[in-house]
């Protein structure tokens, strides 16, 4: 039984998602009874592409932001890879904009300074994602946005002469550049995605659409959209910034950070930085370890910081994850 590892410390429950080569079920950590999301891989349907999940796991190793979604373990098997992943009950920021139409401006704000936020964070970490659509950004239980990667297209950023030649993405968010072929340089075509999303959080549907997708290329490498009536003039201008079929000419990562229609009303610029760091360990929960576990502070402390995503790993990143959500971060009573 492959499961059997993870139903050590999971019950899994059903399946909240499928997509490529990857499923995600519903599972409950037994130690906490904290729900997580488990995203199963099976080695055979991956081939080739085995190694870009290597580079997913390492990329979320080093990815740890208050936006983006937290990996807490990571479990291997002769046929399998299991990511047990931070869930969010509020499911995909896609349906949200769907169910309540379109979002009014305000609300759009919210949301976009957190995807801002988050990608600047990745950015500044090295890496494209490459697939930025409004199913890759999930709604957690205090109304957040969680960015993740479910189709495994993020990428080293690599230098500015890193020219990423597969296509990857929707192609209704893809920049025209990729589209085309051409090479492009990843972090520039997440600027376009972004516009794209911008557009879908305001208007509630998509600024080029087709169901051919011939003519949908055509549209997005002409760069020309609808403006409905309700666009704010501020909104229109950042837009238009955003969709620059050029990428040259388009606004860059750090200008957005501090773009007037994202600071106003909140006078003050979006904060890219994670108010999280992997070195500096929370006390609390490293206490509520050492109590269940055994040993002493020190030594849980040491071994924490090994972070080897296993299930330790993963009881303390839950722990941090449930202080941070204001519930007490404890262990199901002693065994
Ligand atoms: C209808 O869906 C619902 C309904 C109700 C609740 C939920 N909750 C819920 N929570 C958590 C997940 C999840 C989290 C992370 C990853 C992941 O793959 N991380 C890897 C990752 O993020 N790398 C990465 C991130 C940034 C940069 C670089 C790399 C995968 C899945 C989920 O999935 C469901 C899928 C369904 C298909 N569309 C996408 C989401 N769903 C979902």
């Amino acid at each position: 039984e492959e499961y059997e590892e993870l139903l050590k410390d999971y019950d899994v429950w059903e399946t909240i998602g499928t997509g490529g080569f990857a499923k995600v079920k519903l599972a409950q950590h037994k130690l906490t009874g904290e729900k997580v999301a488990v995203k199963i891989m099976e080695k055979e349907e991956l081939g080739e592409d085995l190694p870009r999940v290597q580079t997913e796991i390492a990329a979320m190793m080093n990815l740890s932001h208050q936006h983006v979604c937290t990996l807490y373990q990571v479990i291997e098997t002769p046929k399998r890879i299991f990511m047990v992943l931070e869930y969010c009950p509020g499911g995909e920021l896609f349906d949200y904009i769907v169910s309540k139409d379109r979002l009014e401006e305000c609300e759009a704000r919210v949301f976009f300074r957190q995807i801002v936020s988050a990608v600047a964070y990745v950015h500044g970490q090295g890496f494209a994602h490459r697939d930025l659509k409004p199913e890759n950004l999930l709604i957690d239980e205090n109304h957040n946005l969680k960015l993740i990667d479910f189709g495994l297209c993020a990428k080293p950023k690599g230098g500015l002469e890193c020219r990423l030649q597969t296509c990857c993405g929707s192609p209704a968010y893809a920049a025209p550049e990729l589209i085309r072929g051409k090479a492009y340089i990843g972090s520039e075509a997440d600027l376009w995605s972004m516009g794209v999303l911008l557009y879908a959080l305001l208007c509630g549907f998509l600024p080029f659409d087709d169901e051919n997708v011939m003519v949908l290329y055509r549209k997005i490498q002409r760069g020309k959209y609808e403006l409905p009536s309700w666009l704010s003039s501020s909104s229109i201008q950042l837009l238009n910034q955003l969709l620059q079929v050029e990428p040259k000419q388009r606004i860059s990562i750090k200008e957005l950070l501090v773009h007037p229609w994202l600071t106003q009303e909140y006078g003050c610029d979006v904060e890219c930085h994670s108010r999280f760091t992997l070195h500096h360990l929370d006390h609390q929960c490293i206490a509520e370890l050492t109590t269940w576990f055994g040993g002493n502070h020190k030594t849980m402390w040491c071994l924490v910081s090994e972070w080897k995503y296993d299930h330790l790993t993963a009881c303390y990143l839950i722990l941090v994850a449930m202080k941070a959500s204001g519930r007490p971060p404890c262990l199901l009573s002693s065994p």
